[in-house]
């Protein structure tokens, strides 16, 4: 039995503004939505459904293992949805998570996980500190005891039977599924909430959860170098390209310097070492081997340790071959090979201006720059 998660993100996001839906804007470089995606994945929920409006239903890259479900025209309907795509023979406890939260911490989340351990149900929430006044016309017309009162955030979560139970007795138009949950008698826990997991709904909650995140992020930069002779031959591998040339690359493996260069980058963000750490060219098990296997390693490597590659930037140091007429195409097969827009990877080239090794034709060289975010 496992704990899935559904993520609401069915909404218009009205009062939030702007020409798309709040969970589509960019936040910190990426979308709403991603950002709250990766947190609740982080927190090793699994199944999770994400519950999108039906014109979205086919929304571009999300990852592959989440359940798309089709939501409806209030947060309960679209609650009620996701919930019907979960087995309730597999899944024991269920949270729910609005697309708009995207700087949940994930000792929220555990929170709510741990008390579901011996509680039916459990929701985070943080008591209110200001004063609460009642206003009528613009003036305060009476004052509202704060004691025991909660600011009500998600992931909320509960044991699956009871809640589709819950949200089948309920009439409908809940604000969330702690008041369905109450509804149909079920005890809530309450969890600690983090100020930190604020709901986007107005314009402004933009630039507040953007600090959030900014705030939160590993950023590390790594760097990478590498040298390859030539030799007789008639073409050169060049970061996944096969190009036509008078020499080829000597080298252990395909002799791939702009990939190697790539590989050391990411493993130097990481404080891994290098290729020649992780693929010794003493072992005869990489004679020849073909230079993406290096590069996939890295790119493992890093999403094993919780980081995703932002950009990459590599320079070839050679006179010839010329490398712009299949830069296009090196950044192609890179991206394809790290799993990333193209437009995150950038290939170039100089010369040397005829001086050294590179100016004198005796190798290539390559320098890269990685950026990885965690
Ligand atoms: N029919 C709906 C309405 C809301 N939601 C989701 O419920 C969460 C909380 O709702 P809210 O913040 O109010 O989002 P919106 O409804 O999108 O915003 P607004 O009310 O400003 O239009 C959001 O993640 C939203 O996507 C949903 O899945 N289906
Ligand atoms: C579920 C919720 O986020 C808990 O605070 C809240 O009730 C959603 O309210 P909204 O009016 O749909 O934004």
């Amino acid at each position: 039995m496992t704990d899935a998660a559904i993520i609401v993100a069915a909404g218009r996001g009205t009062r939030a503004g702007g020409d798309i839906p709040k969970q589509w804007q960019p936040l910190a470089g990426r979308r709403v939505a991603d950002w709250t995606i990766d947190a609740i994945r982080a927190a090793g929920l699994s199944p999770v459904v994400i519950v999108l409006h039906p014109e979205e239903l086919d929304a571009p890259g999300l990852p592959a293992d989440l359940i798309r479900v089709a939501g409806g025209a209030t947060r309960d309907a679209s609650v009620r949805a996701g919930l019907a795509a979960l087995d309730p023979d597999r899944v024991e406890n269920v949270l729910i998570h609005d697309v708009a939260r995207p700087c949940v911490p994930v000792a929220v989340i555990e929170g709510v996980r741990r008390a579901l351990q011996t509680a039916e149900a459990a929701a985070p929430g943080l008591p209110v500190t200001d004063a609460l006044w009642v206003g009528a016309d613009g003036a305060v017309a009476g004052i509202q005891p704060r004691d025991g009162l909660f600011r009500a955030q998600t992931p909320q979560g509960f044991r699956l039977a009871p809640l589709l139970a819950a949200h089948a007795a309920h009439p409908g138009g809940a604000a969330d599924d702690v008041e369905v949950a109450r509804h149909a008698g079920l005890s809530v826990t309450i969890t600690p909430g983090h100020e930190d997991n604020l709901k986007i709904t107005h314009p402004g909650d933009f630039t507040r959860a953007e600090k959030i995140l900014r705030g939160q992020m590993d950023i590390r930069m790594g760097n990478g170098f590498d040298v390859h002779a030539f030799e007789e031959g008639d073409h050169v591998w060049l970061c996944g390209v096969k190009v036509a040339h008078d020499k080829a690359l000597k080298g252990h493996s395909d002799a791939d310097v702009g990939m190697h260069a790539v590989t050391d980058a990411i493993y130097g963000a990481l404080a891994e070492g290098d290729i020649g750490r992780h693929f010794p060219p003493s072992d005869p098990q990489w004679k020849g081997a073909a230079s993406h296997i290096f590069l996939r390693h890295a790119v493992q490597l890093a999403a094993e340790k919780g980081f995703r590659i932002s950009n990459v930037d590599c320079t070839l140091i050679c006179e010839r071959p010329k490398i712009g007429p299949h830069a296009a195409a090196m950044q192609q097969v890179m991206a394809e090979i790290m799993g990333m827009e193209v437009a995150r990877v950038s290939v170039k080239a100089t010369t040397s201006e005829r001086l050294g090794f590179t100016g004198r034709e005796e190798g290539i060289a390559a320098i890269a720059t990685a950026v990885l975010i965690a």
